[in-house]
């Protein structure tokens, strides 16, 4: 796989799961988690023995597509058979897959739990379970099914749980599923990966589609994320960006598997530049590449800022995050600081004009480049009459500003969205959510309603 060194959570992570330890692993964004659960699972596999052995439980249908493939991977030698099942493909066709058993299947838990029911699934070989993005899957919304899942699995296994983040209140109910977990932490002094540079924009509601499309401008990505609040958000959001002229497209749950999936890809291939997203791309996704993120609206909880930013900044690259608050989320960013150890810079909203400053920079390196790599030959008897009749730089600002696509400022609709709840709103809503946390044991810093959250959920 081209890998030169274990990664620090590799190297510690890799012996205890051979020697069959549980384990709680913890380690940044992009620091090669999957194969440090991958490597110890695709080692103990007999695959010789056809019957399903591991299971890895993944938030999102993408995720457990991602991590099958590096699975797949890893097992390529030792001919290892992994299998994606996740929601929205047709169960039938996993039905007859699932008739020769794969030794390592890599599901989501609506539709492993599907199976389990229809007795399509046998986990009594499953020696080794993995829940990837550990704190998600043991959050609210997953908890009833992790739950019923592992009752259907063998006590006698070695479970595994991976995240970067890990609040204490999930440790302790991970604690209930474990055998005295070790819990592998890498020393790190921030949660966050030091070479994502970290920005916040005090910016009215009102102005924040403005102020994003002068930063696109201004900051050019490579492949850049624009995680919205809802659904809607991420539609409206999407659709303004086109108007706009960006090459856009959004992802969220309320879309087919196979729009999801061609999103997905195109932006991997770079078809598209822009992805906007909900939450449900906040967790694992590895696609190089991205340079910024775009936190438009600010995230529910200081977890899915960790994420949502780590989608940049992987395996040793750097990478920009820029967090939009309005005045009334001041205290959010505090909160965000306060879990991460790390201030945010502020950074001032960019004029109409520095925009275009970045534009007319984006046509200078095309032309130099072109100046440098390709055969002018034809185009020199025009240059050089040319310059007969004018002076060679009101000349090249003739052609930069032709060249230049100088920034559109197309009006767009865009529903507000209010303000996250804070201090009277979260009293309000604060018994109805004590109810919540007493049950999985949860305690939040501040509001979080799955319904909003523009739901990771993959059902
Ligand atoms: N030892 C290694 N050397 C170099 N690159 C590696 C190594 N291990 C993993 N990688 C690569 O690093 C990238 C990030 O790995 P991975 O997706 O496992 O990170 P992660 O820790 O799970 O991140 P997240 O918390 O976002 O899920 C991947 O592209 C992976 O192939
Ligand atoms: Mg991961």
């Amino acid at each position: 796989m081209g890998f030169e060194e274990a990664t620090p959570i590799q190297m510690q992570a890799i012996p205890l799961g051979l020697n069959n330890k549980d384990i709680i692993g913890q380690a940044q964004t992009g620091t090669g988690k999957t194969a440090a659960f991958g490597i110890p699972l695709v080692e103990k596999i007999n695959v010789h023995d056809s019957a399903v052995q591991a299971i890895v439980i993944a938030p999102t249908r993408e995720l457990a597509i991602q991590v099958s493939e590096e699975l797949y991977k890893i097992g390529y030698d030792k001919r290892t058979r992994v299998l994606p099942i996740y929601g929205g493909q047709d169960i039938s066709r996993q039905i007859r897959a699932l008739k020769k058993p794969p030794h390592i299947i890599v599901g989501t838990p609506g539709r492993l739990l599907d199976h389990i029911r229809r007795n399509t699934l046998r986990l009594d070989s499953v020696h080794t379970v993995v829940l990837d993005e550990a704190d998600e899957m043991l959050n609210m919304g997953f908890i009833d099914d992790i739950e019923h899942i592992l009752s259907n699995i063998p006590r006698e296994r070695q479970t595994l749980l991976f995240s970067a983040t890990m609040p204490g209140p999930i440790k302790s109910i991970a604690e209930r599923f474990m055998k005295n977990p070790t819990h592998v932490r890498v020393k790190a002094k921030e949660v966050t990966v030091p070479n994502v540079q970290q920005y916040y924009l005090e910016v009215p509601e009102k102005q924040k589609f403005d102020v994003l499309t002068r930063l696109l401008d201004l900051q050019s990505p490579e492949l850049a994320i624009v995680f919205g609040r809802t659904k809607r958000r991420v539609d409206e959001l999407s659709e303004a960006l086109n108007v706009r002229g960006y090459s856009a497209e959004g992802i969220h749950g309320d879309l087919s598997q196979a729009k999801r999936l061609s999103v997905l890809n195109k932006f991997k291939n770079g078809a598209i530049d822009v992805l906007v997203a909900t939450d449900v791309a906040a967790r694992g996704l590895d696609i190089s590449g991205i340079t910024h993120i775009y936190n438009f609206d600010v995230p529910q909880d200081p977890e899915s800022y960790v994420h949502r930013i780590g989608r940049t900044g992987r395996a040793g690259k750097s990478g920009k995050a820029m967090t939009f608050i309005t005045a009334r989320e001041r205290g959010i960013l505090e909160t965000i600081e306060h879990t991460t150890k790390r201030k945010m810079d502020r950074m001032r909203p960019p004029t109409l004009d520095e925009a275009l400053v970045g534009k007319q920079k984006m046509t200078v390196e095309k032309i130099c480049s072109v100046v440098e790599t390709e055969n002018l030959d034809q185009y020199k008897n025009f240059a050089a009459e040319l310059l007969e009749k004018y002076d060679s730089v009101p000349l090249l600002a003739a052609a930069i500003k032709m060249l230049t696509k100088e920034p559109d400022t197309t009006p767009v609709k865009l529903t507000e969205e209010p303000p996250l709840p804070m201090k009277k709103e979260k009293s309000r809503n604060k018994r109805k959510l004590d109810l919540k946390n007493k049950r999985v044991g949860r305690k939040r810093s501040f509001h979080s309603a799955r319904s909003t959250k523009g739901s990771a959920s993959p059902k």
